[in-house]
């Protein structure tokens, strides 16, 4: 158990630590086929994450001119969730991540998790993956009233392990604006789901290999 480290490093989830946009994409398809609406491509799903269910839902339905319906978003929402506690077969891990999370608790750093994905699935992804040991703090996009880029979810999961001297790692805009916001340093990972380039990405390091990342937390923390 990590508890008592004043270091630590916080980590994203989707687009980050897993690939998780394939089960995200069977999920929505299935509601979408549910309720008579056409599928999204890969792609067009890749495109609505990063921002929690409601508004993965809200791009959805504005997608197919809908995105006024409150009732249908309020249900959609609702159905979307059940789906997301099981969708956990087609995710994977990025190369280097076990390795590097490894290393890291090795260190030592304390280790935790701060999404935008709901608690329940996030966990439910990660214990199917083998990664819940890693992460005695689990912070999701519904632990708290408000979700990244509040700094607020951050605060918290820094809070939780009781650390001090913190590092953020996320995929993201959205990630960026929170460590910045939460007055964190910010690596981001390049092979998820950001929407626009790197150097348009508020970061202090970038990398696009797992194997780099104990290095540039040593040096962020040092
Ligand atoms: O659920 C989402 O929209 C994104 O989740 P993330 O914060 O782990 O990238
Ligand atoms: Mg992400």
């Amino acid at each position: 158990m990590n508890r008592g480290l004043t270091r630590a490093v916080i980590f994203d989830l989707d687009g980050t630590l897993i690939d998780s946009a394939p089960d995200i994409h069977a999920a929505a398809n299935t509601l979408m086929a549910r309720h008579g609406f056409a599928p999204f491509t890969p792609s067009e799903t890749r495109s609505f994450i990063g921002s929690g269910v409601p508004h993965f839902i809200t791009c959805c339905l504005r997608a197919r001119d809908r995105a006024g319906d409150a009732a249908l978003r309020a249900q959609l929402i609702a159905e979307f969730i059940e789906l997301y506690e099981t969708a956990v077969t087609l995710t994977q891990v990025y190369p280097g991540v076990p390795d590097a999370l490894t290393a890291l608790t090795a260190t030592p750093y304390a280790l935790g998790l701060c999404t935008n994905k709901p608690v329940m699935p996030a966990r439910a992804v990660l214990a199917h993956l083998g990664l819940d040991a890693h992460f005695p703090v689990v912070i999701g996009g519904d632990s708290l009233t408000v979700r990244k880029p509040d700094p607020a979810p951050l605060h918290a999961a820094v809070a939780g392990l009781g650390a001090r001297d913190v590092v953020y790692v996320g995929d993201s805009e959205v990630d960026a604006e929170t460590a910045a916001r939460a007055g964190l340093p910010f690596a981001l990972y390049t092979q998820g789901y950001r929407k626009g380039p790197v150097a348009d990405i508020t970061h202090d390091r970038a990398f696009d290999d797992f194997a780099e990342l104990p290095g540039i937390v040593a040096d962020l923390l040092s």
